[in-house]
């Protein structure tokens, strides 16, 4: 028994098709197409799983998630005039970090939302003001309008799901690995998420990039372990 025993989904196993995997300095890749397909179709619906799992947790546990996360995002984060983070606007029942980038720009430093320029593109990111205009992207999520781009030393990206070695499953447009890759200087990178969307593994694949640590609630923290 564990702690997690009353959170729907904690049980389901996923498909062990790690056989059809091969190991490479990066994780496992697919050996063959069909192992590619395969990996991708799971992915799909663990995805779906995941999103349907959030949003029938109720919006009072959500709310109350979000609060432990920004207090520990105030820890973690070195919060100092002219740091630029990069957040993002919710959506599909992801945690509500609003009230604190809006106390983040409060405080100096600069925050930037992620925009979709095209699909299979990295994402860039303008800066926000609780001024600015805001209109409509891809998926009808907010972005400014006309904010300047700014290069993030923060990124908080909202997962779906994640491992015990902070890799991160997306919506599956596998823009933040795309992101993080074309990123002038490295930045912190931070998962945020419910506790309950652990999995055992994404079965990371070479472009898989893991999140420097991930944040679930109070003193929830996850770092890679060390692999060994
Ligand atoms: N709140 C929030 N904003 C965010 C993200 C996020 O995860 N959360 N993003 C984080 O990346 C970016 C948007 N991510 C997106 C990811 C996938 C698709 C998309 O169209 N997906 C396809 C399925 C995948 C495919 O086969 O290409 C679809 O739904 O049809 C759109 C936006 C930028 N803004
Ligand atoms: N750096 C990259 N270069 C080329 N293709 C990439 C890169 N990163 C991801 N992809 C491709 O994008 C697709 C989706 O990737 P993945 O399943 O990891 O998405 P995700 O991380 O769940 O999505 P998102 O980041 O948008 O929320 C895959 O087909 C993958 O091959």
């Amino acid at each position: 028994m564990t702690e997690n025993d009353d959170q729907p989904g904690a049980f389901a196993s996923p498909p062990c098709f790690a056989h059809e995997l091969r190991e490479t300095p990066a994780g496992f890749a697919a050996g063959d197409g069909a192992a590619t397909a395969d990996l991708a179709r799971w992915r799909k619906a663990e995805r779906e799983r995941l999103i349907a799992m959030r949003l029938a947790t109720a919006v009072d546990e959500r709310a109350r998630v979000a609060d432990e996360v920004a207090a520990e995002l105030d820890k973690l984060v070195d919060v100092r005039p002219g740091l630029v983070v990069s957040l993002y606007w919710p959506i599909r029942g992801e945690l509500n970090l609003l009230p604190w980038m809006r106390s983040l720009h409060e405080r100096g430093l600069r925050v930037a939302l992620p925009v979709v320029v095209a699909k299979a593109q990295p994402l860039v990111f303008r800066a926000w003001t609780p001024d600015g205009r805001m209109e409509r992207g891809v998926w009808n999520i907010p972005i400014p309008a006309d904010g300047e781009e700014l290069t993030p030393d923060v990124v908080l990206s909202p997962v779906v799901g994640f491992d015990a070695q902070c890799y991160r499953l997306g919506y599956g447009g596998g823009f933040y690995d795309r992101t993080l890759a074309a990123q002038p200087r490295k930045p912190l990178v931070i998962g945020v998420g419910l506790p309950t969307m652990r999995i055992a593994t994404i079965y990371p694949q070479p472009h898989d990039i893991p999140m420097d640590v991930i944040v679930t609630g109070k003193g929830q923290i996850t770092r890679p372990e060390t692999r060994r």
